[in-house]
């Protein structure tokens, strides 16, 4: 099976589009406003109205509040949520739609439990342990500590880029493979050259 690319923490709609065009599968839209690349509802909207069919949009939340997150759903076309805060399998599950928990890989994390406990997750997204950072570290964690097999589907996150996208597939064979400040120019932009980069880097070992 190919493995799937979300492009994360798209800001602008060019970027979107960019991503379409290079066949990625899923972007991802921040909702967190400490993150430097937020979006707001409307800025959300204007990129992913009129995306062509059969391309994922991914809305990001870290604790959000169930209001917030709601207000939300209604107003930007969204098809998966993704969970980057202490939120439990309760919540996650709260809003009825297809979600995906993120899981920050700090020493000692029980995936086997985690994928017990968050069962009616779409998929678990492992990405790097920062203290006090929710996601987009930039920073890779080690590959190795990733199970032969889970319960879940395993996305794998945290600082992917160009350069070493190859190995981790081949390494780890992922479900899917997110990346964000790899194909970045400045945070909050992408940059063209290195998002076919990636993919070509995904698609050499597919
Ligand atoms: O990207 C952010 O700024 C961010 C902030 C808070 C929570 C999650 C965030 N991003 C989540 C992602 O899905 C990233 O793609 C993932 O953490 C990997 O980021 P990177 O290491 O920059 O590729």
């Amino acid at each position: 099976m190919r493995t799937r690319v979300k492009f994360c923490g798209i800001t602008r709609r060019e970027d979107a589009l960019q991503a379409v065009r290079l066949g990625a599968d899923a972007i991802g839209l921040v909702f967190y406003s400490e993150s430097p690349r937020a979006v707001s509802p409307q800025q959300a909207y204007q990129i992913v109205r009129e995306l062509p069919p059969f391309v994922t949009v991914v809305g990001l939340f870290v604790n959000a509040a169930p209001g917030y997150l709601q207000q939300i759903l209604e107003r930007v076309p969204i098809d998966i949520l993704q969970f980057h805060g202490e939120e439990p399998p309760e919540d996650c599950s709260h809003y009825g739609r297809a979600y995906i928990k993120a899981i920050r890989m700090a020493e000692g994390v029980d995936l086997p439990g985690l994928a017990q406990s968050y069962g009616s997750a779409s998929a678990l997204l492992l990405d790097t342990y920062q203290a006090g950072v929710p996601g987009g570290t930039g920073r890779a964690f080690d590959w190795g500590r990733v199970p032969k097999s889970l319960s879940k589907a395993v996305i794998l996150a945290g600082g992917l880029t160009p350069e070493n996208i190859a190995q981790a597939v081949k390494q780890v064979r992922p479900y899917a493979v997110d990346v964000s400040g790899g194909v970045e120019r400045v945070k909050g932009v992408k940059d063209a050259a290195k998002m076919a980069a990636f993919m070509r880097g995904v698609d050499s070992v597919n």
